[in-house]
């Protein structure tokens, strides 16, 4: 059959308005009343009781017209409308329902029932779930509205369409076409798109077809085209990594310590739900107070008298000098900010390398270790013990064995640097070997010989220094600065994620010192954790792998499912100790067998936790004595780990210092 698609069609003239909605009249229905009942029930709030009892007459008249019945149900605060044997148009239940839910949403009924009209529908939009957060989302509902409600108003007049936004949501009735750019516009706002826009678009496009010469042509090249809608301030992204400047290293970064670290670090582990917060607006107030200084010190640079010219010329010249100055310390640092620096008399005669920035080489050089050399002639420092002797191990190169019987606390080496490097980042690989080659070179020969028999990792000889630096590293902070300081005397001393002995690094002596933990026999060999053994045990291996390439094989990481399971056990305890709420079930016992657990999975190195939830336990039943006696334990097990700088301290001294008087003294009471 031969297509009358495009056949000639005498009665579509162009006077017909296809879009005309044609209002639907009781002779238009020819089948008759319907068979069955339909109807739609809608809750209501109970502050709209009152207005629907108010007004419930004017509904059920205007529904009456549409053969609908309407029931205000004030138990149940609910509206119900049904069809009824007068009802002529089958749409016209569907808009009855509608009006109902307009009527819920706090419309009110004189433009609640304009929704019964035939040209006239509805739109609930949704509106919390487009934004996250509350405060923002508030921000944005506001935009809808404009100031004094001016953006409403403009919607409303150039869309046709009324609104209502009420709480999460925005309710619109009206011409589809409106409706279906109030939802793009509403839901644009809550994107973060500023409805100006949209007004704009629309009030253009409204003077456009009033223009009987444009209506029917492409308006996009009046329209304007805004690059940039969102609202967001953020010029700079988040996060930016700047690739640039990164140069091959072959050192892991400084191994960050895990956040429960840095907190039993800084004592706050410790604390109380309110201790924290107090603890937070203490470190807000001081912010507070330092930037009210900086401000300050601003606003008094205002006041200072000019200068009169000669003056200023001079201090010009001062500048310029000064700015010359900083031009070659700059060139310098281009080459290697970092410099090499020799002391072969440090430390009676072992010597030291340093290789750092030129201002951190002089703090170095202000240490105790330096200007009272005294310090390191006491307690054995770079001295034998005659407690240990090192030998090979099987699998695991050199290791550190105990010539005696150790007992807990013994210290068995103390030891201060051979070399010590700040990683700077700006030097190439062989530049740095070049530096690092230098300064190992300068050291006494005795000194030097024992650096350059430390085991290495890859084997390169044209990068020797640094192979030994990556394989036998300890961090060591000065003046906050991150260094890598080889001991090689501890170097020996190799892995386990149960060691049986502790070591720790004090900055000011720059001295190494490990003591044993448990009962050590003669002939055992001696072990330090390289990682943080109160991580799980696929976190320990990999960090194992990553910075020391080997495969631990210590008996925690062959029963890593046992002892991830105390681990748990461990972390669930705590967090019970921690627990300061009137709920809480922590008892000095529960502190006690947490010290066993501690113990029985080979942590004695790290007691300092559990002996400080004793001394809290203790203290929040108001036994005090006890209470000192743990935290008499915590201070020398922080002592012991993390050295006199950790802020842990100062909390088991104050507990000391007056129990009675500490925040968690009969807490729990
Ligand atoms: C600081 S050194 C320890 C002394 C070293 N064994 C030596 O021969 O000089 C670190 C290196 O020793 C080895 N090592 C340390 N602990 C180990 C362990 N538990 N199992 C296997 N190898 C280990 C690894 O090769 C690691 O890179």
């Amino acid at each position: 059959m031969p297509s009358t698609h495009n056949a000639e069609k005498p009665w579509d003239t162009d006077d017909i308005d296809k879009w005309k909605i044609e209002p639907f009249k009781p002779e238009d229905n020819t089948a008759g009343p319907f068979t069955e009942e339909s109807s739609f029930s809608t809750l209501f709030p109970k502050y709209r009781e009152q207005y629907l009892k108010g007004s419930w007459k004017f509904i059920e008249s205007a529904l009456k017209k549409h053969g609908i019945t309407a029931t205000l149900n004030l138990v149940e605060g609910s509206m119900t409308v049904a069809t009824t044997r007068k009802t002529y148009d089958p749409a016209a239940i569907l808009s009855a329902r509608d009006l109902i839910k307009l009527l819920a949403r706090s419309v009110p009924a004189p433009q609640a029932v304009k929704i019964l009209e035939d040209d006239v529908a509805m739109d609930i939009i949704k509106i919390r779930n487009l934004v996250g957060n509350k405060d923002r989302f508030v921000k944005r509902r506001q935009r809808i509205l404009g100031p004094n409600g001016s953006t409403l108003k403009a919607l409303e007049l150039l869309t046709e369409c009324y609104l209502l936004v009420q709480g999460n949501t925005v309710a619109a009735m009206g011409p589809y076409k409106g409706l279906k750019t109030i939802r793009r516009i509403i839901e644009d706002t809550m994107h973060n798109i500023h409805p100006i826009y949209a007004i704009k678009e629309l009030m253009i496009k409204k003077e456009l077809a009033k223009d009987p010469e444009l209506v029917n042509e492409s308006w996009d090249r009046f329209l304007p085209n805004f690059k940039k809608r969102s609202l967001s301030k953020r010029r700079v992204p988040h996060k930016v990594t700047d690739k640039s400047k990164k140069t091959y290293t072959p050192f892991p970064p400084a191994q960050e310590k895990s956040k429960v670290d840095l907190q039993i670090e800084s004592g706050e582990y410790f604390l109380g739900k309110q201790a924290k917060e107090r603890k937070a607006r203490e470190d807000r107030d001081a912010k507070m107070k330092e930037k009210m200084e900086d401000k300050r010190k601003e606003r008094l640079a205002d006041f200072v008298a000019p200068e009169e010219d000669g003056e200023k010329k001079k201090k010009k010249r001062k500048r310029e000098e000064g700015e010359e100055k900083k031009e070659k310390k700059k060139k310098r640092s281009s080459k290697g900010e970092a410099e090499e620096e020799s002391y072969t008399t440090f430390a009676s005669g072992r010597g030291i390398s340093i290789v750092t920035t030129p201002k951190l080489a002089a703090q170095v050089a202000a240490l105790p270790a330096f200007t009272e050399p005294t310090i390191l002639e006491e307690d054995g420092t770079n001295k034998p013990t005659g407690r240990w002797f090192t030998s090979s191990i099987p699998h695991k190169g050199i290791g550190t064995l105990a010539l005696q019987n150790l007992r807990p606390g013994t210290q068995i080496l103390r030891y201060t640097p051979a070399f010590l490097a700040y990683l700077e980042a700006d030097l190439g690989t062989l530049d740095r070997e070049t530096l690092w080659g230098t300064a190992v070179s300068r050291l006494p020969t005795s000194t030097r010989d024992e650096f350059l028999r430390l085991m290495y990792i890859y084997g390169d000889p044209r990068v020797r220094v640094q192979d030994i630096v990556k394989g036998n590293t300890f961090q060591l902070s000065l003046s906050g600065v991150n260094h890598l300081a080889i001991f090689p005397e501890t170097s020996r001393l190799n892995h386990d994620c149960a060691p049986n002995a502790q070591y720790v690094i004090d900055p000011d002596t720059l001295t190494h010192t490990v003591h044993v933990t448990r009962e050590i026999e003669e002939g055992e060999e001696v072990s330090i954790a390289y990682t943080s053994p109160l991580e799980k045990s696929e976190a320990r291996k990999e960090k194992l792998r990553e910075g020391f390439h080997f495969e631990c094989g210590c008996k925690r990481c062959r029963d890593g499912a046992r002892s991830d399971a105390m681990l748990d056990r461990i972390n669930e305890m705590q967090g019970e100790l921690n627990d300061w709420s009137d709920i809480s079930q922590a008892t000095p016992d529960m502190a006690l067998r947490l010290v066993e657990m501690y113990e029985e999975e080979g942590l004695q190195g790290f007691l300092d936790v559990p002996y400080g939830f004793a001394a809290l336990a203790f203290n929040a039943v108001g036994e005090s004595g006890e209470a000192r006696l743990w935290a008499e334990k915590a201070r020398e097990a922080v002592l012991r780990k993390d050295g006199r700088g950790a802020d842990a301290l100062r909390i088991w001294e104050s507990l000391l210092g007056d129990a009675e008087g500490h925040w968690s003294y009969r807490r729990r009471l």
